[in-house]
């Protein structure tokens, strides 16, 4: 195509909602004319079954479980008066209760305000909140906001390090809506174990979102927390940012979640157009199916050119990964889906991975999302007329056309400012597209069974670990090597058990000592007498 040709491609299919401050550019998606004819009635019924997933059906067939994220942002949408009030008692709560930490009426036990809060959770009890404190945090945030999200003793350390004497004046906020999810468990141990040494009470510094219920919920109540906020279980964790999963946090930080919740609503409502032209969720979704054609054959590569944006990426992998990524689809027929994302930041990458993208393996698509607001102010000139952000923006549009003229398509999402309302309709664009793609693929979008395997494989492992201190500790002083110590546990599993062996002797917590023979893997392991 010529550059006359390609200017009337975009002005043909550039979606804009003045309304919303976004602009959607298709034309760099090689998509033939009679495309949407073709995806017609696929994307009617996406949008049938998202009006029924709205309306409160079970949308969530394994799990028996309604979806209800679009009612946290317009609750007069729930299925159920009783949802309707729990929805918005929660948000006044949300509310009040950042209100009264502000205001220092509830406040740290020596009677200084709250400064930093602690948020330990994980997957969609993590991602989200990260990705909004980080898009919309400043130097004037309430509280400094700091995150456990995993179980590794050594990033809990280095947050704790950095918290250091302020943890007096710091709240801890453990999210996990299943309430028994183990990194989080072990994060909230490993907090609460900080403040006894500290030699502070954890309950007077504690806050649960859960389940109600849940072995979290029962801890919260049993040590007398601060406060306990819900999640229900027609919210999913990957779309639970505009519950108080994400607006508790938000709130607490200073952000403006009304923003937030007004640009998802706005979106949400723009997106309930039966028009896929006039629909940026379908065209996203449509676009998505043209690329990898329904089976992920492509990747998504995630490109915003904003530092703001940079946990936009890692948040949507969850969010479109945990959601596509299926075995089965919703008739049991195995199809393996999936749409592999990654991403990182604009113009950064275009000292990293950009030259594979363009001279590469031609394996992927890219979603280019561009800010047209720097900055709040004027700029310096960094050259006669040209300010540091009109190099990003330049930047952006070079590695556009690199990409297109050597056959790699994009989309290019603009939003005018990254505001709350901005983020809360990027979330919602996406949480909507995924809900049709999956649709349009015939899958559950809502569950995610593949889970399981390796938390119940996790459950094992620690479970045979067990089993090896107890017969080292049996026979304290003698030397086994793995494979003895398999045959004498009766496991099948001797590298299962070597390398829990090795974990354990590189660790001072067990007593377990290893002595090294001319073959590595025939060392042996004895615990301390
Ligand atoms: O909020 P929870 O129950 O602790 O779960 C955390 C995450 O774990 C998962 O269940 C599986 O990774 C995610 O879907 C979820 O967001």
């Amino acid at each position: 195509m010529d550059k006359r040709q390609l200017w009337e491609r975009y002005q043909e299919y550039l979606y804009v909602s003045d309304e919303l401050g976004l602009m959607l550019d298709i034309s760099r998606m090689n998509f033939p004319p009679d495309f949407f004819d073709r995806m017609e009635s696929g994307i009617q019924k996406a949008f049938t079954d998202m009006a029924a997933l709205e309306g409160g059906a079970i949308a969530n067939p394994d799990e028996q479980r309604m979806v209800g994220h679009y009612w946290l942002r317009n609750p007069s949408l729930a299925p159920t008066p009783a949802i309707a009030t729990e929805i918005e008692g929660t948000l006044a709560r949300v509310q009040t209760f950042a209100a009264h930490i502000h205001a220092g009426k509830v406040c740290a036990p020596n009677g200084r305000p709250f400064t930093r809060l602690l948020v330990v959770g994980i997957g969609g009890s993590a991602l989200g909140p990260q990705f909004v404190a980080d898009s919309l945090g400043s130097a004037a945030d309430r509280l400094k906001v700091h995150f456990f999200d995993n179980t590794d003793p050594d990033g809990m350390d280095r947050v704790l390090a950095e918290i250091g004497p302020a943890l007096a004046e710091t709240l801890t906020l453990v999210i996990s809506k299943s309430g028994g999810t183990k990194e989080t468990r072990n994060g909230m141990l490993e907090a609460r174990e900080a403040y006894r040494k500290a030699g502070l009470d954890f309950g007077k510094y504690a806050v649960a979102i859960t389940g109600a219920g849940s072995e979290l919920d029962a801890t919260a109540v049993a040590e007398g927390w601060l406060a306990r906020f819900p999640m229900w279980d027609w919210v999913g964790g990957r779309t639970s940012v505009t519950s108080a999963v994400g607006l508790l946090p938000a709130a607490l930080q200073g952000l403006d979640i009304d923003g937030l919740l007004a640009g998802a609503r706005l979106c949400d409502e723009t997106t309930r157009s039966p028009i896929a032209r006039a629909n940026p969720a379908a065209l996203l979704a449509l676009m998505w199916h043209y690329a990898t054609d329904g089976r992920g054959t492509k990747d998504m590569v995630v490109l915003p050119y904003k530092d703001r944006l940079l946990l936009f990426s890692r948040y949507l992998q969850q969010l479109i990964m945990e959601s596509i990524g299926k075995e089965t689809d919703l008739d049991g027929r195995v199809v393996n889906q999936g749409l592999t994302v990654y991403g990182n930041k604009g113009s950064t990458d275009q000292h990293a991975y950009v030259q594979q993208l363009r001279e590469g393996i031609p394996n992927f698509f890219a979603t280019f999302i561009e800010v047209l607001a720097d900055r709040e102010g004027r700029s310096l000139l960094v050259e006669p007329d040209v300010t540091s952000g009109d190099y990003l923006a330049g930047f952006l549009q070079g590695t556009r056309t690199a990409l297109y003229d050597n056959g790699r398509e994009s989309m290019t999402i603009t939003v005018e400012k990254l505001d709350a309302r901005a983020v809360g309709a990027l979330i919602a664009l996406y949480e909507r597209a995924v809900g049709l793609y999956a649709s349009l693929v015939n899958i559950n979008a809502y569950h995610q069974p593949g889970v399981e395997a390796g938390k119940k494989a996790a459950g094992e492992v620690l479970a045979l670990q067990g089993n090896i201190l107890a017969a080292l500790r049996r026979i304290a002083g003698k030397a086994f090597t793995a494979e003895e110590l398999a045959a004498e546990l009766g496991e099948e599993e001797t590298e299962t058990v070597f390398r829990i062996l090795l974990h354990l002797a590189a660790n001072p917590d067990h007593g377990v000592e290893m002595e090294r023979s001319e073959s590595f893997c025939t060392g042996s392991f004895a615990a301390k007498g």
